[in-house]
């Protein structure tokens, strides 16, 4: 007899707490997903060992750590606390034959393939139910062009290789991730590789600002003087000793809170000079009624629990979208946030699931062509779809700061950049 599974017992929505009185607390942010995996990367490209210090610990950061093993980099974790993990990171040829889980990760998905294709054997790629749905084709196409056989336009797929490099055209208007994964493993290419975007905007430049960064500071030649047109001469990576920033995308719902509840949220160690988008919440937020000041080197954000609308085009920081929402949901002004359609390819179609989930809760959102309306509506209890998606799940998080009875579905999938969201949301809840 065939054994039987018991079906999962779905877990349960997570209550989302209301705030009783202005939230007064400092939140130490883990580090940045996308410098975290960027840094995994470089070092396992890298000419010798190296060490990616205060990591973040989560899905996104896991799923890269599995990867860049599977393909031959050692890896291990030297110590471990709540600032992250230190890793030390032996590069080692790049081994062919392994399956590589990509889970939702757009950066996992989009920058493991370039250096999988340098591998001795082909490599297989698969993710998530709805990853096989999040864009790829631009990226394989160009992998396709420099060199490398792939037998698909989206995940699953299979790659083999090596890419000899050159030169490739694409259009990066669905995710500048495209950009970013073909230039992390560039230097590796017998020829480099230049790239040159063809087709509207690319989003989210400071993502390819930190990219380029990255590479220049592990003595990679590139040049990006000439707009849509990235240039990486061939060479080796050299091995660094990295820190990474604490994620300041993640710092978004937890300084929402101070706008929301009239209270005080304070983060310690913002950068003074970053490529991470989260550095345009300090505008964002003030144009919303916050107080954005800096002392030494924490930001301190203060609000009055009066939320103002406003038009905003998040084209260069999308990622940041959920959290302006879910603001907008509570604001006594109307907003228009513009420039993200690229939104629709996210871990889900972003703009969608945010006009749905308000407009279940009672709001008034609307969906436009490369955005969301956002009109003032009293909001009540209900349930907050998360899809799957982290960013949603915390915006649920705080449009139920002010209003009782609302419930985040699957408020686990936080683990995907913050395992410990519910935790560092219920501490904050208690600070006075
Ligand atoms: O390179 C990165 O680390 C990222 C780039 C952006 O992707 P898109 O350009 O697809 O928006 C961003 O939204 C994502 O969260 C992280
Ligand atoms: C778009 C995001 O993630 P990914 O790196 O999977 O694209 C995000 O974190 O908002």
């Amino acid at each position: 007899m065939p054994a039987t599974t018991p079906a999962a017992t779905p877990a349960p929505h997570w209550p989302a707490p209301t705030a009783t009185a202005p939230v007064a607390a400092t939140v130490p942010l883990p580090g940045s997903k996308s410098v975290t995996n960027r840094a995994l990367l470089l070092a396992a490209l890298a000419d010798g060992p190296g060490a990616v210090r205060q990591a973040l610990r989560s899905r996104d950061a896991d799923l890269m750590v599995a990867a860049l093993r599977a393909l031959g980099t050692t890896l291990e974790a030297v110590s471990e606390t709540s600032a992250g993990v230190d890793w030390a990171v032996t590069p080692g040829p790049i081994r062919g034959g392994a399956r590589i889980d990509a889970g939702l990760a757009g950066t996992v998905m989009r920058f493991v393939p370039p250096m999988a294709a340098l591998a001795d054997g082909p490599v297989s790629f698969d993710g998530d139910p709805h990853a096989r749905k999040r864009p790829m084709g631009p990226i394989l196409d160009a992998l396709r062009s420099l060199g490398a056989r792939i037998d698909n336009d989206a995940l699953p797929f299979t790659i083999s290789g090596p890419p000899a490099g050159g030169e490739v055209t694409l259009d990066a208007s669905g995710s500048s991730q495209f950009v970013s994964g073909l230039l992390l493993t560039a230097a590796r290419y017998e020829k480099g590789v230049t790239i040159r975007h063809v087709g509207p905007p690319v989003p989210s430049q400071p993502h390819i600002e930190m990219t380029v960064e990255m590479l220049r500071a592990a003595g990679v030649t590139v040049d990006d003087h000439e707009r849509d047109v990235w240039r990486v001469e061939p060479g080796p990576i050299a091995a660094r000793d990295v820190t990474v920033e604490p994620d300041l995308s993640n710092a978004a719902p937890f300084l929402a809170a101070a706008l929301v509840t009239g209270g005080k949220v304070t983060i310690p160690c913002w950068p003074e000079r970053t490529t991470q988008p989260g550095d345009a919440l300090r505008g964002l937020l003030t144009a919303m009624g916050a107080t954005v000041t800096r002392s030494g080197a924490d930001l301190v954000v203060t609000g009055t629990g009066q939320v103002t609308g406003l038009d905003a085009d998040l084209h260069e920081v999308g990622e940041l979208t959920p959290t302006i929402a879910a603001l907008a949901a509570l604001a006594g002004t109307p907003s228009r946030i513009r420039g993200v359609s690229h939104l629709r390819g996210h871990e889900t179609d972003r703009l969608a699931a945010l006009a749905t989930e308000i407009n279940r809760l009672g709001g008034d959102a609307e969906e436009t062509d490369d955005g969301l309306l956002i009109r003032p509506r009293q909001l009540h209890g209900g349930v907050f779809h998360s899809y799957d998606d982290h960013r949603m799940a915390t915006a649920g998080a705080v449009i139920g700061l002010a209003v009782p009875g609302v419930e985040v579905e699957n408020i686990a999938t936080t683990a995907k950049t913050l395992p410990e969201f519910v935790q560092m949301w219920t501490a904050l809840l208690e600070s006075r």
